[in-house]
């Protein structure tokens, strides 16, 4: 989130020159993410990845002939989207993002459809690495505050690990616990391939002072709450 310091840098007119150029950066992340997992994996003999290093940086050169200085934040685009393609969790542009996609299933309710976490995200072996399991979590409890209209920042995330979580096939899903005005409490749980809970997660968001003009006052509800016209309370 920003506080909308992050204005498009390329604002697109044409609905089908923006599809376009999204998924020409999805294809990029797409065939990066796939040069990840191999990096990781390759066992070429090491004239081979002397050779393929070299190609790379060769190819990072020539990306590197137009970038934009820093992070992307958030961009707003002129058909009305917000972009967060840098998200390492979901970022179309990021091909360090599994990705995940977060879906909203149901009132105050999402999920992050089936996605694969191979050998890139590997802690214990054979097994995802905790700290990759908090991210995502962490994305997908989060998304649900935004979804109830009050996308907040992570205050806590607690998580337990029941159960070692395998690489390969993973989902997610979440609900709202509890409101308590700019504050909402989110639970969830990451699933494997069998759709076993191998970790549980309660997270509260809480929309941040400097975010608070921008949204309604809080009656304390999900889902219920005033118009955006006037800064809450205590913004
Ligand atoms: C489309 C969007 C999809 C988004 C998905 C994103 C998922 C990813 C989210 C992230 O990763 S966010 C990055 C990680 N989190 C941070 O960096 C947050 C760092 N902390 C902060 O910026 C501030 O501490 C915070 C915004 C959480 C709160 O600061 P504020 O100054 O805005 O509010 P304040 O400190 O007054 O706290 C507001 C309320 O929350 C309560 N609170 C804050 N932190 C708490 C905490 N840790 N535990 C319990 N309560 C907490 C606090 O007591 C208070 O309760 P009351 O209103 O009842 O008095």
């Amino acid at each position: 989130m920003t506080a909308g310091t992050y204005p498009s840098p390329e604002p697109v007119e044409d609905p089908e020159a923006l599809r376009a150029d999204e998924a020409a950066y999805r294809d990029l992340a797409d065939a990066v993410r796939e040069l990840l997992d191999l990096t990781v994996r390759t066992r070429v003999d090491q004239p081979e990845r002397a050779a393929v290093a070299t190609e790379v940086r060769a190819l990072s050169a020539r990306l590197s002939a137009r970038a934009q200085d820093g992070p992307l934040g958030l961009e707003t685009t002129s058909d009305g989207r917000l972009r967060d393609h840098g998200n390492p969790m979901v970022g179309m542009r990021n091909p360090v993002a599994p990705p995940l996609t977060v879906r909203q299933t149901g009132e105050g309710e999402a999920a992050a459809d089936p996605f694969v976490l191979g050998a890139a995200y590997e802690g214990p072996p054979g097994h995802v690495h905790g700290g990759i399991i908090a991210s995502v979590l962490d994305q997908v409890l989060g998304t649900v505050p935004a979804i109830v209209g009050r996308p907040g920042m992570t205050a806590y995330l607690n998580l337990t690990y029941r159960r070692p979580t395998p690489l390969g096939q993973v989902s997610g899903r979440a609900r709202v616990a509890g409101t308590d005005g700019w504050k909402t409490t989110v639970t969830g749980e990451l699933l494997d391939a069998d759709g076993q809970v191998t970790v549980e997660a309660e997270g509260l968001f809480v929309v941040p002072r400097w975010a608070r003009q921008y949204l309604g006052t809080p009656t304390g509800d999900a889902g219920d709450f005033e118009a955006p016209a006037e800064a809450g309370p205590d913004a």
